[in-house]
């Protein structure tokens, strides 16, 4: 467990600004965190604080740094919306294996939404950053990650034995493909390409994980949470495809394992769980069936404890969840990473947005790696299954590679 750089009580000031041109663009370098949606959002750089943790215990060490850095912090805040005050950009590893789990405070946050736009800097902090061009990679190599298609589909076979034997309903078995280009990825490169494409989704970059994810684990808004849950997809091909998918039972199935999932984790927490009835999610590379749940918080629970009674949902563990995760740990060749956990931002007050960090890809120099998951149920067919995951890999490709 780490914590830096904070050297007393943080101040931070939120000041109403001058609407500053696309959000994405007031990013001065490629060391970016952001949040956004529908061009509204918060876009963060340099550093403030930050606190590192790993384990079992990530979500509950995670919320107690952070209720003792913003129960000491002076926040001065004159605009008063979602994302203003005190924020820290938050990212978890999926698992409960090694992998870091991280709150990064920025020292500068610019945000807009409705028309409003403000400017959040912690005292002492230098914020300036000399602006360096978004840069387009030249070349871009492909090549398998450590789960190769070959290793996904016996895995697939595995899963539908051990569902047909009784003891697993349903798996979320992932897969990694490489990407290596000519010089450093430059995560901003990655979120305009993704946001430009995938306007409704929430375009995140957290300490070099970067994506555009159509999912929602959690925001909490008070004493309203709200989630919205996706399971069950098809490649978008029109009219036919939206069909098959709300007339297939096995989508069905393996959405409601998701849905049940999340109440149940929810049920810890809160009352009056409400899931509504399952719609249609159109992207431009799939559809997905998607779920609003919405709840309200009984017992004054951070955005970061509900995290942690949630994670992980049946989208992208599985049902029984500690025998879905045994599975995913012996069959997935890598650990996850933060791919799959829950990626966004937390105010001083604990409310917040964490979306599952989905169609996304972990940059690393001039490499990225990029995951795809799918919920494996008994019919599952590995055809159909390989075609689906194609479709998940698009996003991050096609952005990658939009100058070539
Ligand atoms: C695991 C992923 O997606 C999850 C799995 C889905 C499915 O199996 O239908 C749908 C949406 C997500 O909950 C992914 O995109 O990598």
């Amino acid at each position: 467990m780490t914590t830096a750089p904070t050297t007393g009580p943080i101040v931070a000031r939120t000041v109403e600004v001058d609407d500053p041109g696309p959000l994405l663009s007031a990013l001065p370098g490629p060391a970016a965190h952001a949040w956004v949606t529908g061009g509204e959002g918060i876009v963060g750089w340099g550093e403030a604080a930050r606190f590192e943790t790993a384990g079992p215990d990530r979500f509950d060490t995670a919320a107690r740094w952070w209720s003792e850095v913003a129960a000491d912090a002076k926040v001065l805040d004159e605009v008063g919306l979602p994302g203003t005050g005190l924020v820290a950009f938050s990212s978890f590893a999926f698992s409960d294996g090694p992998s870091t789990s991280r709150l990064v405070v920025p020292a500068v946050v610019v945000g807009s939404r409705d028309g409003r736009f403000w400017r959040t800097t912690v005292d002492g902090v230098d914020g300036d950053v000399a602006p360096v061009p978004v840069s387009a990679p030249q070349t871009v190599a492909w090549g398998d990650g450590a789960t190769t298609p070959e290793d996904w589909r016996a895995a697939i076979g595995w899963v539908r034995n051990a569902i047909a034997t009784g003891d697993l309903d349903k798996v979320v078995l992932a897969l990694d493909q490489v990407a290596t280009a000519d010089a450093p990825v430059d995560a901003r490169w990655l979120l305009q390409g993704l946001a430009e494409r995938y306007p409704s989704c929430w375009a995140f970059a957290v300490d070099g994980l970067v994506g555009a994810t159509p999912e929602l684990l959690v925001r909490r808004s008070g004493e309203l949470a709200e989630s919205r849950v996706l399971a069950g997809t098809v490649r978008a091909n029109g009219d036919e495809g939206d069909r098959a998918l709300l007339d297939s039972e096995k989508d069905q199935l393996e959405h409601r394992y998701a849905v049940d999932s999340l109440v149940a984790g929810f049920a810890a927490h809160c009352k009056n769980v409400r899931a509504g009835d399952p719609y249609l999610l159109r992207l431009a590379n799939v559809v997905h069936l998607a779920t609003d749940v919405r709840a309200r918080v009984a017992d004054d629970a951070s955005l970061l404890e509900l995290a942690g009674a949630l994670h992980p949902t049946a989208a992208v563990g599985g049902t029984p969840t500690r025998a879905a995760m045994r599975a995913i740990g012996k069959l997935e060749r890598s650990d996850r990473g933060r791919y799959a956990g829950p990626v966004g931002w937390v105010d001083s007050t604990g409310d917040g947005e964490l979306g599952l960090a989905l169609r996304c890809a972990q940059l690393d120099g001039r490499t990225a790696r990029l995951w795809a998951g799918c919920g494996i149920v008994g019919d599952s067919d590995p055809e159909a299954e390989a075609a689906e995951a194609r479709a998940k890999f698009e996003p991050v490709r096609a952005a990658l590679t939009r100058a070539l």
